[in-house]
């Protein structure tokens, strides 16, 4: 099988006649394959070209839209480009956070950390509006779950829980991706959008999409997305055969 599928190719060639386009993505699992550290997850070799040729088309402009914080996103990725940066599952757009959430942050990792610190191989990641506990490298699939029930039963319910990839975010604002796409496109006056994503919470995103969009899912799982790709090196297919259409 191709890495682009027929009905995708179809799809995108008629989004790349829309404008303004908006061209969305998440990165982790989909511009970079997953890895055990998360300060690990370079982007995948080829995609930071393929985004910039995407990028420099007339009318059409390019968003990554991650869980990460935006200064952790530049970090890791190394991208640099024109790009719209929303990081935080929407809650940084445009701009840092206001600071006085660092507080209730630094709360909730404090919280946490006794329970993460307990389990071998769990980490806690602490972001600008929220705290990760993850779970890749618990070598024990029944202490990894226990670990990630207790966390949630550990917190205030009033907070915004995000499970993803081996993942439980909890986060101090209500912020999610879906939220922040459909900004993105009401700023650019987006005539159509094409958004790639892999996990939980891009299906915030997918959920958006009308009938002149194009969602692509990564993986497998189920999805709202109308498209699906198998891995991230299917999608720098995606980004180049897009960039050729575009051009
Ligand atoms: O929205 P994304 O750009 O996909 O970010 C989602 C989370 O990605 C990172 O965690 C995930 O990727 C790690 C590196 O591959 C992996 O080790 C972990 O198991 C995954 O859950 C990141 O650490 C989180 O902050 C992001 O929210």
């Amino acid at each position: 099988m191709s890495a682009v599928p027929d009905g995708l190719v179809a799809a995108l060639t008629g989004l790349a006649g829309r404008r303004p386009l908006l061209v969305a993505s998440d990165y982790d699992g989909v511009l970079a394959p997953l890895a055990d550290e998360p300060s690990a997850a370079t982007a995948s070799p080829g995609v930071a070209e393929a985004l910039a040729r995407v990028a420099a088309a007339d009318g059409v402009t390019v968003a990554l839209v991650s869980g990460r914080g935006v200064d952790d996103l530049r970090r890791v990725s190394r991208f640099d480009g024109p790009y719209r940066w929303v990081g935080s599952h929407g809650a940084e757009y445009g701009g840092p956070l206001a600071g006085e959430l660092a507080g209730r942050r630094d709360a909730l990792a404090e919280t946490l950390a006794p329970l993460v610190a307990a389990v071998p191989g769990a980490r806690l990641e602490v972001k600008p509006a929220s705290v990760a506990v993850h779970v890749r490298q618990v070598t024990d699939p029944v202490a990894a779950t226990a670990l990630l029930a207790d966390a949630r039963a550990a917190v205030d319910p009033s907070l915004t829980i995000k499970p993803g990839k081996a993942v439980l975010e909890v986060a101090v604002t209500d912020a999610d991706k879906g939220s922040a796409v459909r900004r993105l496109r009401e700023d650019l006056g987006a005539a159509a959008a094409l958004y790639l994503g892999d996990d939980v919470t891009d299906e915030d995103v997918f959920r958006t999409l009308g009938p002149a969009d194009v969602g692509i899912k990564v993986g497998e799982g189920e999805t709202a997305a109308g498209h699906r790709v198998t891995d991230p090196e299917a999608v720098l297919a995606v980004l180049r055969l897009l960039g050729d259409l575009l051009a």
